[in-house]
């Protein structure tokens, strides 16, 4: 295993070179803009560390996990848990993990591991560039168990996400795909949510019935709910308060919304989330699951794209 030290001027810049990872595989050697590092992050897994003049942001390849995201003159917008494991093994805590390709258990029960593989695995670095935005473009790919999964990653003033799902295999196959995204609140007790009144959602548990959304969702405690929405329900404004912002969430070709928070006594059960985080963060997934799961023939795939903005 290759340690890199963190001042290594190699890490910049990289041209034509190929870097290890601790779980031994080998990064693609790509050119890196000189605002964009690829260093060890915590437990040495390899992290892109982008610092923009638009905005900054941390980039595991385990997972291809975004665990920070900061636009330009503002604060950290994703939650990551103070008891996140990164270990190379289990799913990092916080930020947002890519559920590919299944989430929970699968629309075909095709669970464990519970959200499909992709958070869990290691992603090939692609490319890095520049915006004219003053951003930087990151691609990642991931192929695997006859799936090609491509992630385009735009850090800037906002964040903009497009994750595709290919079927390379020779039959054909169901994929779900959703951002799994944790946004870090002052206190979610006091935050407003707009965008998914008259909705329909299911909750998230065996022989739970389809119910409607009557009225704005307010989330104080546990919620785990799996929404269909129309047109209206494609951007979701969440009120922080304590820290004087709106965190909008915009969605694209992702039918889906699942909203998820495990409330005190579910948050007391995870080993890797201390018992008072719940009311830090709220998890808003745009995706496109379940019922919605894409049918994909031999060659055919399906994309879903996500912005996140801060007003
Ligand atoms: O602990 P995990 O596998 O990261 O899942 C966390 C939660 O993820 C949400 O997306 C699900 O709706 C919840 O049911 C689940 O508990």
């Amino acid at each position: 295993m290759l340690k890199l030290p963190l001042n290594s001027p190699n890490l910049t810049n990289v041209v034509g070179m190929s870097l290890f990872n601790p779980t031994g595989q080998i990064s693609h050697a790509v050119s890196l803009p000189s605002c964009v590092a690829l260093t060890p992050g915590r437990g040495g897994l390899e992290r892109l560390l982008i610092d923009a003049p638009a905005g900054y942001a941390e980039i595991y390849l385990f997972g291809a996990h975004i665990t920070s995201w900061v636009p330009r003159g503002g604060k950290e917008v994703l939650f990551t848990s103070s008891r996140a494991v990164f270990n190379g093994q289990k799913a990092i805590r916080g930020g947002i993990p890519l559920c590919l390709p299944w989430f929970g258990v699968g629309a075909l029960h095709q669970a464990p591991p519970a959200h499909g593989w992709a958070r869990n695995s290691v992603w090939q670095l692609r490319s890095v560039v520049t915006t004219d935005e003053g951003g930087v473009r990151v691609t990642l790919s991931l192929e695997k168990n006859g799936f090609y999964a491509l992630y385009e990653v735009t850090v800037g003033e906002k964040l903009e996400l497009n994750l595709s799902l290919r079927n390379v295999q020779s039959e054909p196959v169901v994929g779900e795909l959703t951002f799994h995204t944790y946004l870090r609140l002052y206190d979610l007790t006091a935050t407003d949510l707009s965008g998914l009144a008259g909705g329909e959602y299911i909750d998230n548990e065996p022989g739970a019935t389809r119910a409607k959304q009557e009225h704005e969702l307010k989330v104080a405690g546990s919620c785990d709910r799996i929404f269909t929405t129309g047109e209206a329900g494609n951007v979701v404004r969440v009120r922080d308060s304590g820290n004087r912002r709106t965190i909008v969430v915009t969605k694209h070709d992702a039918p889906n919304t699942v909203v998820w928070n495990p409330g005190p006594r579910g948050a007391a059960e995870f080993s890797d989330m201390a018992p008072d985080e719940w009311v830090q963060f709220l998890c808003v997934e745009p995706g496109r699951i379940r019922e919605n799961a894409a049918k994909l023939e031999p060659g055919e795939s399906f994309s879903i794209s996500m912005t996140l903005s801060v007003e």
